[in-house]
């Protein structure tokens, strides 16, 4: 670079910087002004996550970037990461209380990432949350007598036991309630062991989401649901969005949706291991695609393996949705192994004939992200 060209780019660059020190300034501005909304929605018990608003903002906006030569994407992805920062700060300023008169929640497991998450979220909405863990159970009695809500949340292989063997003398009035990621035998046992409210819920998302804007919670109904409607009405002001579902069928589509997915991720992180892959190398010639799916293989491992098995031993039903995964894999290899490239080629277009419109959605969902994963690139 000569030094005419050199002097031309710092000029320029000094004018990008004054820009992006004025978009440091609106986004302050935007972030005191979200504070605002977030005070105003805690008073009157507003849902955090306002679809509409959000529908109707960026259908402006994005016409708006249209008319002054603007991509729309750029906006809609620049105020998509703005409000998911927003999401972030209203949740300080707290939530309304929907449940005034409940008396204690006490969250069984509350030390567990899970039980901080819901201990976090009530404390928030004022809620008084104790916590009784595996070494509390002599206290647990005491803490049970003033409950005006009982919160699960263990690991699954020991749910039902501590449901029929700890939590069979609740008041009641108090309603129990457990967050386990299967959903049937938990409840049953609930109704079994408490005469009074029972609920089922799951949470479809991990302890480290930050916000519960947008989230999924499956709801499944055990007994009087007048009386724990407070609690949907809460989780919604969190953001989520509550899902009804039949325990059964919430289980069987949780064989495939967690225990087949974590299992051939397993296998997929199993098969690199012992291939010895060199995660560096393989790193560096990845396309974004193969370094996101790399990322969703390895942050498998980058977590508690009792989890994992938790979910995949859960299920007698996963055993034959993890069989049927492996027949299927077998029969392409077949195909593979007898070099049929043409009835490979017709059973990926029974396939894209099966997915149909998801296809392409699919595919343009996934562009954003990849195009996000190589956003993060550095050297
Ligand atoms: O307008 C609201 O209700 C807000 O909470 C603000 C805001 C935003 O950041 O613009 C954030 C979350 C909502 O989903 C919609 C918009």
């Amino acid at each position: 670079m000569n030094e005419k060209t050199t002097g031309e780019l710092e000029n320029l660059r000094d004018l990008i910087d004054g820009v992006d020190q004025q978009l440091l300034h609106l986004f302050r501005k935007r972030l005191d002004l979200v504070a605002q909304v977030g005070a105003v929605k805690h008073a009157a018990g507003v849902p955090i996550y306002a679809p509409q608003r959000e529908a109707a903002m960026l259908a402006k906006r994005r016409q708006e970037a249209v008319n002054m030569n603007i991509s729309p994407q750029l906006i809609e992805d620049v105020l998509r990461r703005l409000m998911r920062e927003s999401y972030l700060n209203e949740k300080d300023v707290g939530f309304k209380q929907v449940k005034t008169d409940l008396g204690d929640i006490v969250i069984v497991g509350g030390q567990g990432q899970l039980g901080q998450l819901f201990t976090q979220m009530l404390t928030l909405s004022g809620y008084q949350v104790k916590i009784v863990d595996k070494d509390d159970w002599q206290i647990a009695p005491s803490l049970f007598k003033n409950a005006g809500m009982v919160l699960v949340t263990i690991p699954i292989n020991v749910t039902c036991e501590v449901i029929r063997t700890q939590l069979n003398q609740l008041p009641q009035t108090c309603i129990l309630a457990d967050l386990t990621s299967i959903k049937e035998k938990p409840l049953l046992a609930m109704l079994e062991a408490h005469k009074g409210p029972v609920v089922g819920l799951h949470p479809m998302f991990g302890p480290d989401v930050g916000s519960l804007a947008k989230q999924v919670v499956v709801v499944c109904h055990g007994r009087d649901s007048h009386r724990y409607e407070w609690l949907l009405e809460q989780i919604k002001i969190w953001g989520a969005r509550i899902v009804e579902a039949k325990a059964q069928k919430h289980d069987n589509a949780m064989q495939l949706v967690q225990a087949m997915r974590h299992f051939s991720t397993f296998v997929y992180g199993l098969n690199l291991c012992k291939e010895q892959a060199d995660l560096d190398n393989l790193l560096q010639f990845s396309s974004p695609i193969y370094r996101l799916e790399l990322a969703m293989v390895g942050r498998l491992f980058a977590q508690d393996p009792n989890l994992y098995a938790d979910i995949i031993f859960a299920q007698e039903g996963s055993l034959n949705a993890i069989s049927d995964y492996i027949d299927n894999y077998q029969s392409a290899l077949s195909l593979l192994k007898a070099g049929d490239r043409q009835a490979f080629i017709e059973q990926f277009s029974q396939v894209s004939e099966w997915f149909g419109d998801f296809a392409p959605q699919f595919q343009s969902e996934s562009r954003a992200m990849l195009q996000s994963v190589n956003d993060m690139k550095h050297d």
